[in-house]
Protein backbone atom coordinates (compact mmCIF):
# COMPACT_ATOMS: atom_id res chain seq x y z
CA UNK A 1 0.00 0.00 0.00
CA UNK A 2 1.56 3.62 -0.82
CA UNK A 3 1.58 5.46 2.21
CA UNK A 4 0.60 8.57 0.72
CA UNK A 5 -2.75 6.88 -0.50
CA UNK A 6 -3.54 4.92 3.06
CA UNK A 7 -6.82 6.37 4.20
CA UNK A 8 -8.70 5.45 7.81
CA UNK A 9 -10.99 3.45 5.40
CA UNK A 10 -8.18 1.45 3.55
CA UNK A 11 -8.88 -1.72 5.16
CA UNK A 12 -12.37 -1.38 5.17
CA UNK A 13 -14.50 -3.51 2.88
CA UNK A 14 -17.93 -2.91 2.03
CA UNK A 15 -20.80 -5.88 2.35
CA UNK A 16 -24.12 -6.34 3.28
CA UNK A 17 -24.20 -2.45 3.10
CA UNK A 18 -21.79 -2.60 6.47
CA UNK A 19 -18.67 -1.62 6.53
CA UNK A 20 -15.99 -4.09 8.00
CA UNK A 21 -12.10 -4.63 7.95
CA UNK A 22 -11.48 -7.98 6.19
CA UNK A 23 -8.61 -10.14 8.04
CA UNK A 24 -7.18 -13.04 6.80
CA UNK A 25 -4.09 -15.45 8.04
CA UNK A 26 -2.68 -16.88 4.79
CA UNK A 27 0.82 -16.29 5.88
CA UNK A 28 0.25 -19.59 8.29
CA UNK A 29 -0.44 -21.95 5.87
CA UNK A 30 2.59 -23.71 4.11
CA UNK A 31 0.18 -25.05 0.75
CA UNK A 32 -1.17 -21.33 0.70
CA UNK A 33 -0.17 -19.07 -1.80
CA UNK A 34 -0.23 -15.82 -0.68
CA UNK A 35 -0.74 -12.39 -2.43
CA UNK A 36 2.18 -10.84 -4.03
CA UNK A 37 0.70 -7.44 -3.32
CA UNK A 38 0.41 -7.35 0.15
CA UNK A 39 4.40 -6.38 1.67
CA UNK A 40 5.12 -8.13 5.03
CA UNK A 41 7.54 -7.33 7.82
CA UNK A 42 8.92 -10.05 9.87
CA UNK A 43 10.36 -8.95 13.09
CA UNK A 44 11.97 -11.73 15.47
CA UNK A 45 11.72 -11.36 19.32
CA UNK A 46 14.29 -13.77 22.03
CA UNK A 47 11.43 -15.98 22.12
CA UNK A 48 11.33 -19.83 20.87
CA UNK A 49 9.98 -20.47 17.71
CA UNK A 50 9.89 -23.76 15.60
CA UNK A 51 12.19 -23.98 12.13
CA UNK A 52 8.46 -24.86 10.17
CA UNK A 53 6.78 -21.77 11.85
CA UNK A 54 9.85 -19.50 10.87
CA UNK A 55 10.22 -20.82 7.34
CA UNK A 56 6.90 -20.82 6.54
CA UNK A 57 6.39 -17.12 7.99
CA UNK A 58 9.61 -15.91 6.13
CA UNK A 59 9.13 -16.85 2.68
CA UNK A 60 5.84 -14.35 3.14
CA UNK A 61 7.80 -11.45 4.20
CA UNK A 62 10.50 -9.63 2.27
CA UNK A 63 11.81 -7.44 5.51
CA UNK A 64 13.05 -9.29 8.42
CA UNK A 65 14.63 -7.58 11.29
CA UNK A 66 15.89 -9.58 14.39
CA UNK A 67 14.96 -7.83 17.80
CA UNK A 68 18.36 -7.94 19.76
CA UNK A 69 18.61 -11.23 21.07
CA UNK A 70 16.35 -12.67 18.44
CA UNK A 71 19.06 -12.78 16.23
CA UNK A 72 20.80 -15.66 18.97
CA UNK A 73 17.53 -17.22 18.46
CA UNK A 74 17.30 -17.30 14.87
CA UNK A 75 21.28 -18.47 14.55
CA UNK A 76 20.89 -21.29 17.49
CA UNK A 77 17.86 -22.67 16.02
CA UNK A 78 19.02 -22.62 11.95
CA UNK A 79 22.27 -24.56 13.89
CA UNK A 80 20.33 -27.38 14.87
CA UNK A 81 18.99 -28.52 11.51
CA UNK A 82 20.90 -30.91 9.23
CA UNK A 83 22.60 -28.29 7.18
CA UNK A 84 23.09 -24.79 9.30
CA UNK A 85 25.68 -23.03 7.15
CA UNK A 86 23.29 -23.57 4.02
CA UNK A 87 20.16 -22.64 5.92
CA UNK A 88 22.15 -19.78 7.58
CA UNK A 89 22.43 -18.48 4.22
CA UNK A 90 18.86 -18.86 3.35
CA UNK A 91 17.22 -16.78 6.20
CA UNK A 92 19.37 -14.11 6.65
CA UNK A 93 18.20 -11.38 7.97
CA UNK A 94 18.35 -7.61 6.95
CA UNK A 95 18.92 -5.61 9.92
CA UNK A 96 19.74 -6.66 13.67
CA UNK A 97 18.45 -3.72 16.32
CA UNK A 98 18.21 -3.31 19.59
CA UNK A 99 20.01 -2.14 22.88
CA UNK A 100 22.34 -5.27 21.99
CA UNK A 101 22.60 -6.28 25.59
CA UNK A 102 21.48 -9.57 24.63
CA UNK A 103 22.78 -9.95 21.28
CA UNK A 104 26.19 -12.76 21.26
CA UNK A 105 29.36 -11.58 20.36
CA UNK A 106 29.32 -14.65 17.92
CA UNK A 107 26.37 -14.57 16.84
CA UNK A 108 26.96 -10.76 16.05
CA UNK A 109 30.64 -11.52 14.48
CA UNK A 110 28.99 -13.76 12.14
CA UNK A 111 26.20 -11.81 10.62
CA UNK A 112 27.97 -8.78 10.20
CA UNK A 113 30.57 -11.06 8.54
CA UNK A 114 27.69 -11.76 6.13
CA UNK A 115 27.06 -8.31 5.76
CA UNK A 116 23.78 -7.47 7.99
CA UNK A 117 23.98 -3.91 9.51
CA UNK A 118 23.50 -4.49 13.09
CA UNK A 119 22.59 -1.27 14.81
CA UNK A 120 22.63 0.06 18.05
CA UNK A 121 20.34 2.27 19.74
CA UNK A 122 21.23 2.61 23.56
CA UNK A 123 17.81 4.78 24.40
CA UNK A 124 16.82 2.80 27.67
CA UNK A 125 12.97 4.09 27.36
CA UNK A 126 12.41 1.99 24.58
CA UNK A 127 12.11 -1.67 23.97
CA UNK A 128 14.28 -3.45 21.38
CA UNK A 129 10.74 -4.29 19.75
CA UNK A 130 9.72 -0.45 18.93
CA UNK A 131 13.39 0.08 17.77
CA UNK A 132 12.51 -2.15 14.91
CA UNK A 133 9.48 -0.92 14.49
CA UNK A 134 11.07 2.58 13.98
CA UNK A 135 13.10 1.08 11.60
CA UNK A 136 10.45 -0.21 9.72
CA UNK A 137 8.67 3.02 9.70
CA UNK A 138 11.75 4.55 8.52
CA UNK A 139 12.44 1.94 5.81
CA UNK A 140 8.72 2.25 5.02
CA UNK A 141 9.39 6.03 4.20
CA UNK A 142 12.38 5.61 2.26
CA UNK A 143 10.20 2.70 0.01
CA UNK A 144 6.90 4.61 -0.01
CA UNK A 145 4.91 1.31 0.78
CA UNK A 146 3.73 0.29 4.04
CA UNK A 147 4.21 -3.06 5.32
CA UNK A 148 1.79 -5.71 7.20
CA UNK A 149 3.56 -6.64 10.21
CA UNK A 150 4.54 -10.40 11.73
CA UNK A 151 6.05 -9.90 15.22
CA UNK A 152 7.41 -13.76 15.98
CA UNK A 153 7.41 -14.74 19.63
CA UNK A 154 6.44 -12.36 22.82
CA UNK A 155 3.40 -13.84 24.34
CA UNK A 156 5.24 -16.32 26.33
CA UNK A 157 8.13 -15.44 28.73
CA UNK A 158 8.73 -12.80 30.63
CA UNK A 159 5.21 -10.87 32.24
CA UNK A 160 6.82 -7.47 31.60
CA UNK A 161 7.63 -7.91 28.41
CA UNK A 162 4.36 -9.82 27.41
CA UNK A 163 2.37 -6.75 28.35
CA UNK A 164 4.26 -4.48 27.01
CA UNK A 165 3.63 -6.58 23.93
CA UNK A 166 -0.27 -5.85 24.25
CA UNK A 167 0.00 -2.71 25.35
CA UNK A 168 2.18 -1.35 22.56
CA UNK A 169 0.32 -3.30 19.93
CA UNK A 170 -2.62 -1.78 21.18
CA UNK A 171 -1.22 1.63 21.12
CA UNK A 172 0.09 1.70 17.55
CA UNK A 173 -3.32 -0.04 16.23
CA UNK A 174 -4.33 2.84 14.17
CA UNK A 175 -0.81 3.97 12.99
CA UNK A 176 -0.06 1.02 10.65
CA UNK A 177 -1.08 -1.53 8.38
CA UNK A 178 -2.33 -4.57 10.20
CA UNK A 179 0.02 -5.85 13.01
CA UNK A 180 -0.31 -10.25 13.79
CA UNK A 181 1.97 -11.82 17.19
CA UNK A 182 2.45 -15.18 16.27
CA UNK A 183 4.34 -18.19 18.09
CA UNK A 184 4.20 -21.71 17.89
CA UNK A 185 0.60 -22.03 19.71
CA UNK A 186 -1.20 -18.71 18.94
CA UNK A 187 -1.80 -16.07 16.70
CA UNK A 188 -3.16 -12.89 18.38
CA UNK A 189 -3.85 -9.49 16.89
CA UNK A 190 -5.64 -6.02 17.66
CA UNK A 191 -9.09 -5.01 16.40
CA UNK A 192 -10.03 -1.27 16.97
CA UNK A 193 -13.45 -0.21 17.70
CA UNK A 194 -16.24 -1.53 14.60
CA UNK A 195 -16.85 -4.30 12.52
CA UNK A 196 -14.32 -7.25 11.71
CA UNK A 197 -14.63 -9.99 9.55
CA UNK A 198 -12.37 -12.69 10.26
CA UNK A 199 -11.69 -16.09 7.44
CA UNK A 200 -10.89 -18.87 9.12
CA UNK A 201 -8.66 -21.57 7.79
CA UNK A 202 -9.64 -24.57 10.31
CA UNK A 203 -6.36 -26.00 8.70
CA UNK A 204 -4.39 -24.06 11.00
CA UNK A 205 -6.43 -22.20 13.58
CA UNK A 206 -8.55 -23.62 15.99
CA UNK A 207 -10.31 -25.16 18.40
CA UNK A 208 -9.91 -22.29 21.02
CA UNK A 209 -10.20 -18.30 20.76
CA UNK A 210 -10.55 -15.31 22.85
CA UNK A 211 -11.53 -11.84 22.85
CA UNK A 212 -9.40 -9.62 25.70
CA UNK A 213 -10.46 -6.54 26.70
CA UNK A 214 -6.95 -5.82 27.78
CA UNK A 215 -6.54 -1.74 27.83
CA UNK A 216 -10.24 -0.72 27.56
CA UNK A 217 -12.64 -0.19 30.42
CA UNK A 218 -14.96 -2.32 29.04
CA UNK A 219 -16.08 -3.23 25.39
CA UNK A 220 -20.08 -4.04 23.59
CA UNK A 221 -19.14 -7.61 22.01
CA UNK A 222 -21.50 -8.89 19.43
CA UNK A 223 -20.08 -11.68 17.48
CA UNK A 224 -20.99 -14.40 15.00
CA UNK A 225 -19.24 -18.00 13.59
CA UNK A 226 -18.33 -18.76 17.91
CA UNK A 227 -19.77 -22.03 19.75
CA UNK A 228 -20.61 -19.26 22.15
CA UNK A 229 -21.70 -15.91 20.39
CA UNK A 230 -22.21 -12.75 22.22
CA UNK A 231 -24.77 -10.51 21.10
CA UNK A 232 -24.68 -6.71 22.58
CA UNK A 233 -22.50 -8.28 25.53
CA UNK A 234 -20.24 -6.04 27.58
CA UNK A 235 -17.09 -7.28 27.77
CA UNK A 236 -14.13 -6.18 30.41
CA UNK A 237 -11.11 -7.17 32.52
CA UNK A 238 -13.47 -6.82 35.89
CA UNK A 239 -15.95 -8.65 34.29
CA UNK A 240 -16.59 -11.21 31.41
CA UNK A 241 -14.24 -12.43 29.29
CA UNK A 242 -14.99 -14.63 26.33
CA UNK A 243 -12.15 -16.96 26.86
CA UNK A 244 -11.93 -20.79 25.67
CA UNK A 245 -14.22 -19.96 22.87
CA UNK A 246 -14.30 -22.57 19.99
CA UNK A 247 -13.91 -21.78 16.07
CA UNK A 248 -16.83 -23.14 14.57
CA UNK A 249 -15.38 -25.60 12.01
CA UNK A 250 -18.71 -25.42 9.61
CA UNK A 251 -17.69 -21.48 9.59
CA UNK A 252 -15.68 -19.97 7.08
CA UNK A 253 -15.62 -16.48 8.88
CA UNK A 254 -15.96 -15.31 12.29
CA UNK A 255 -17.62 -11.48 12.50
CA UNK A 256 -17.04 -9.30 15.98
CA UNK A 257 -18.36 -6.00 16.23
CA UNK A 258 -17.14 -4.51 19.20
CA UNK A 259 -17.44 -0.82 20.63
CA UNK A 260 -13.94 -0.13 21.93
CA UNK A 261 -10.54 -1.84 20.81
CA UNK A 262 -9.86 -5.86 22.00
CA UNK A 263 -7.28 -8.25 21.39
CA UNK A 264 -8.54 -11.48 19.48
CA UNK A 265 -6.47 -14.59 19.50
CA UNK A 266 -6.73 -17.94 18.20
CA UNK A 267 -4.91 -21.39 18.90
CA UNK A 268 -2.72 -22.29 16.59
CA UNK A 269 -3.50 -26.27 15.27
CA UNK A 270 0.48 -28.00 15.47
CA UNK A 271 0.73 -28.66 11.94
CA UNK A 272 2.80 -25.58 10.28
N1 LIG B 1 10.35 -13.30 27.79
C1 LIG B 1 9.85 -12.54 26.82
N2 LIG B 1 8.53 -12.50 26.61
C2 LIG B 1 8.04 -11.75 25.63
N3 LIG B 1 8.79 -11.02 24.79
C3 LIG B 1 10.11 -11.03 24.95
C4 LIG B 1 10.70 -11.79 25.98
N4 LIG B 1 12.03 -11.61 25.93
C5 LIG B 1 12.24 -10.78 24.91
N5 LIG B 1 11.10 -10.41 24.33
C6 LIG B 1 10.98 -9.53 23.17
O1 LIG B 1 12.15 -9.64 22.39
C7 LIG B 1 12.80 -8.37 22.29
C8 LIG B 1 14.29 -8.59 22.39
O2 LIG B 1 14.55 -9.14 23.66
P1 LIG B 1 16.00 -9.20 24.32
O3 LIG B 1 15.99 -10.31 25.33
O4 LIG B 1 17.02 -9.25 23.26
O5 LIG B 1 16.19 -7.85 25.06
P2 LIG B 1 15.66 -7.34 26.45
O6 LIG B 1 16.77 -6.54 27.01
O7 LIG B 1 15.05 -8.40 27.28
O8 LIG B 1 14.50 -6.46 25.89
P3 LIG B 1 14.38 -4.88 25.89
O9 LIG B 1 15.77 -4.38 25.64
O10 LIG B 1 13.46 -4.60 24.77
O11 LIG B 1 13.82 -4.57 27.22
C9 LIG B 1 12.20 -7.52 23.41
O12 LIG B 1 12.11 -6.17 23.05
C10 LIG B 1 10.83 -8.10 23.60
O13 LIG B 1 9.91 -7.48 22.71
C1 LIG C 1 9.48 4.21 34.07
C2 LIG C 1 10.54 3.33 33.45
N1 LIG C 1 10.58 2.03 33.80
C3 LIG C 1 11.50 1.23 33.27
C4 LIG C 1 12.43 1.72 32.39
C5 LIG C 1 13.49 0.79 31.88
N2 LIG C 1 13.42 0.50 30.49
C6 LIG C 1 12.32 0.60 29.74
S1 LIG C 1 12.63 0.23 28.11
C7 LIG C 1 14.22 -0.14 28.45
C8 LIG C 1 15.14 -0.59 27.36
C9 LIG C 1 15.48 -1.99 27.45
O1 LIG C 1 16.32 -2.30 26.37
C10 LIG C 1 14.52 0.03 29.79
C11 LIG C 1 15.84 -0.22 30.45
C12 LIG C 1 12.36 3.09 32.04
N3 LIG C 1 13.23 3.67 31.14
N4 LIG C 1 11.40 3.87 32.58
Amino acid sequence: MNVRDRSACDNYMVADARRYVEWETPFLNPLTTVRDDVRRALIILNQPFSLPLLETLWKTCSWRCCADGGANRLYDLLGEAGDGELLRNLYTPDLIKGDLDSLRRDVREYYSTKGVPVLQDLDQDTTDLMKCIKSLEENERKEGYEYETLILGGFSGRLDQTIHLLSYIHKIRNMRSKVYVITDDNIGWVLDGGHHRISIDHEVLGPTCGLLPVGVDSTVLSTSGLRWNLSGTESSFDGLLSTSNHLVSTEPFVTIETSRPIWWCAELRRKI
